[in-house]
């Protein structure tokens, strides 16, 4: 398990945009920490300050104990592999069938061969792909496909996973499958896990705490357990004035 502590983080790309504008941030070890907000808020920008993807302009981003502006490149590539990161669009190797697919960080860490098969038949057997380890990408569902991206992120045994929109492109019963499958990984084994979404009957079902992203900044954080119940899932979320608050003021 690891925390993840983003502190006065801004991050201006390039062309000038400004993605980030003085973000803090505090992912508790072993939370499951939604990360909500409209298009273009900043979501994805943390995610790959997190993965060590980008650096910020300003402000310090920690993993764990690791500050990761104090990194090189070499170590920043070794903090990447601790990090599992799990895709909206899967992101599987189309010519690699099931196995191979779920091999692949393990090939990159260098574990030998007899480790690597015996981990994959673990890993498919807790998504619950059991006989489908010589299918390829194409040959699988959607649902299907993302428990091979799923188990690929937990192959090196990752204390953190960032979850991009993971169920976004799927239809709402099979996402609904893959969350139950996540709060279930979750209660196996203690890690902690980033999740960036737009369906806030995500945050209900897996998260414990959230935060919800405007315009680069944090407008509200707190526990799922303090979200305003009306704002949930069957309780007239859709409702919701754009100015309205996600926290009732007390809480
Ligand atoms: N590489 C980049 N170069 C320039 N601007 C970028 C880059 N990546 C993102 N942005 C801009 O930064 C802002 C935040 O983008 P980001 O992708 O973090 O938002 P998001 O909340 O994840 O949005 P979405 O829900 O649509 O994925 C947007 O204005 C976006 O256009």
């Amino acid at each position: 398990m690891t925390s993840i502590r983003l502190a006065s983080v801004h991050k201006t790309y390039p062309d000038g945009t400004s993605a980030l504008r003085g973000v803090d941030l505090h992912v508790p070890e072993g939370s499951a920490f939604g990360l909500i907000g409209p298009s273009g808020a900043g979501k994805s920008t943390v995610a790959r300050l997190v993965e060590g993807l980008e650096r910020p302009t300003s402000g310090e981003v920690r993993v764990g104990d690791v500050d990761l502006a104090k990194l090189d490149e070499a170590s920043l590539v070794a903090q990447r592999r601790r990090i599992g990161v799990v895709f909206q669009h899967f992101n599987l190797l189309a010519q690699r069938d099931v196995a191979r697919n779920v091999a692949l960080p393990l090939e990159l860490a260098g574990v030998p061969r007899a480790d690597r098969d015996a981990r994959v038949a673990e890993l498919l057997a807790l998504v619950g792909l059991d006989g489908l380890a010589h299918r390829f990408p194409a040959q699988l569902s959607g649902g299907q496909k993302q428990r091979v991206g799923i188990a690929r992120a937990l192959a090196a045994k990752p204390s953190l996973l960032v979850l991009d929109e993971a169920t976004s492109a799927l239809d709402p019963t099979t996402a609904a499958n893959i969350v139950e499958l996540l709060a279930e990984l979750r209660k196996k084994s203690p890690i902690t896990m980033l999740v960036i979404t737009h369906q806030l009957e995500v945050v209900r079902a897996l998260c414990t705490h959230v935060a919800v992203l405007e315009h680069g900044l944090v407008r509200e954080s707190g526990l799922v357990s303090e979200l305003r119940a009306e704002l949930l899932p069957g309780g007239g979320a859709h409702g919701r004035g754009r100015n309205e608050l996600l926290f009732s003021e007390a809480s």
